[in-house]
């Protein structure tokens, strides 16, 4: 409800405002002196003050400033019994919305204040939205930023999410990054863990029990839906969720209602749903081992997290620096600096296991490498060290049995070494075609060591495909 503020030392006149906003639904509030119409706004706030120019303690003219800076910042409509144009001039420099002088009409008045509602409204919609807070999302490249923008998003509405992408990519920091963003921080961040809960205690768990429902049930147990009442439920691996127990989250999801086990009484539940996944519900629907009705409701954001060797050097880089850095002030050591040879070998493994295990090996590292102040690639796990050794020999291929001859467009063939990340499940052509020009441009770079016109004659790519390939992959060319 608009809040309405008349300063004018005429009662009869704040008495007739009085009667016409109470009318139109609105707050209303009338001072008799500067003083106390000041005085009443640094308590409470409002939306529109009507302030008459002569009042017996001053000029309202000079008062515009305070008020338009007062609690609420409202829009101000000057009343005058006199049309004096330098005193309107003054006003409307001051930034007031309107100058009506008295005696005016009921639709007059009707029509400015209105009108400057609409526009108070339409400049509060249009202010700038709360910056958020990433602080525990690292990653600058092109493919975080883009999950940034759906991240904001979905911070900013009460839609279902889900999160898809491989293992440790983030799905559950992204869950809980959009929580803390959202109206409902202040409610619970609940996980339930699809894959590990077992199928008799999921709906227990999930929607709580009555003592005595069951053997061992020996009290009264609030679920975990429950305990979401007000914050957000983020269903971890939801393709693990048995179809049994899907059936009766289905109806939740519909009605925010649920039965305890062993209760006769529906209780309600106010929480808003993010699900994770790093499987293809869409083939798990086809296949009959999801709910199609279910994947429907699951989500109106669908963020989908890349892969960490698709994020780009300058990613890996800063993952890797934040976490030593974390992990050195952990156990009170000074931070460690991260040798060449060491960063060469982060950059060209392809972690299936992503940030995680980008994270575990580092741990590792930090704990090889002892006191010395540099960790170099020497103190990484042999088997990850081996791996990007015989992937440079060009031996992986072969060990593995995965050397390939290719026709090309345009005749003739080619002999290649299947490429790592397509040695297991095939990724979609999309993400691999990107992997491969991200390679491209960086083989580009260290053969012509960085001169932008050996690599666009090399290449045949125009200056601007060229920079915005750049932009892309997030590379940068080091300074001449
Ligand atoms: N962009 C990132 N910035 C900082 N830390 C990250 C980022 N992405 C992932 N991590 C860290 O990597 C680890 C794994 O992340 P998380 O558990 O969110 O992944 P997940 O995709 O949910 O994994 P899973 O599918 O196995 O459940 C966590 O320690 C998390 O903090």
């Amino acid at each position: 409800m608009a809040r309405i503020l008349v300063i004018d030392d005429d009662v009869d006149f704040c008495d007739t405002m009085a009667s016409l906003i109470g009318r139109m639904d609105y707050g209303f509030h009338a001072a008799y002196t500067l003083r106390e119409g000041l005085a009443f706004l640094a308590e409470n706030p409002a939306d529109v003050v009507f302030l008459d120019v002569h009042l017996p303690d001053g000029n309202g003219l000079d008062a515009i400033p305070r008020i338009r800076t007062s609690s609420g910042g409202p829009e101000v409509i000057i009343l005058t019994g006199l049309g004096d144009p330098d005193g309107a001039e003054l006003a409307i420099a001051a930034g007031v919305w309107d100058y009506l002088v008295k005696p005016f009409s009921v639709k007059q008045t009707r029509l400015s204040l209105d009108r400057a509602l609409r526009y108070r409204s339409e400049k509060q919609q249009a202010r700038e939205p709360e910056p958020l807070n990433l602080s525990s999302v690292v990653g600058e490249g092109p493919a975080m930023k883009e999950c940034y923008g759906l991240l904001a998003q979905a911070a900013r509405s009460d839609s279902r999410v889900l999160i898809t992408g491989e293992t440790g990519t983030g799905k559950e920091l992204f869950a809980r990054t959009i929580h803390e963003n959202s109206n409902r921080a202040k409610g619970e961040f609940v996980v339930v863990d699809c894959a590990s809960i077992t199928e008799t205690l999921l709906e227990s768990t999930l929607f709580g029990h009555k003592k005595g429902a069951f053997t061992g049930a020996e009290s009264d147990r609030i679920g975990l839906v429950k305990l979401a009442d007000g914050g957000t439920l983020f269903l971890d691996e939801v393709g693990d969720m048995p179809l049994s127990i899907q059936k009766s989250f289905l109806r939740v999801l519909q009605e925010k209602r649920f039965r305890p086990v062993g209760e006769t009484r529906e209780l309600a539940s106010d929480f808003r749903l993010i699900a994770a996944t790093n499987r293809n519900l869409q083939e798990m629907a086809e296949r009959g081992t999801f709910r199609q009705d279910l994947l429907f409701r699951l989500w109106t954001i669908s963020l989908k997290l890349p892969p960490l060797r698709h994020r780009g050097v300058e990613d890996i880089r800063s993952l890797s620096r934040q976490h030593i850095r974390k992990l050195c002030k952990g156990s009170g050591m000074p931070m460690k600096e991260m040798a060449p040879d060491f960063v060469e070998v982060l950059l060209a493994y392809p972690w299936p296991g992503n940030v995680r295990e980008l994270f575990n090996v580092l741990e590792v590292a930090c704990i090889v490498s002892g006191e010395n102040k540099t960790i170099y690639a020497m103190d990484l796990p042999r088997e990850i060290r081996i791996q990007v050794m015989r992937a440079a020999l060009g031996e992986g291929a072969e060990a593995e049995n995965v050397a390939l001859d290719v026709s090309v467009p345009g005749g003739g063939a080619l002999s290649c070494d299947i490429p790592h990340s397509l040695r297991g499940n095939l990724p979609p052509l999309k993400d691999f075609k990107a992997e491969m020009e991200a390679l491209y441009l960086d083989i580009l770079i260290r053969k012509t060591d960085g001169s932008p016109q050996e690599m666009m004659a090399a290449s045949g790519l125009s200056k601007s495909h060229f920079y915005a390939l750049l932009k892309k992959y997030g590379r940068t060319l080091k300074p001449l």
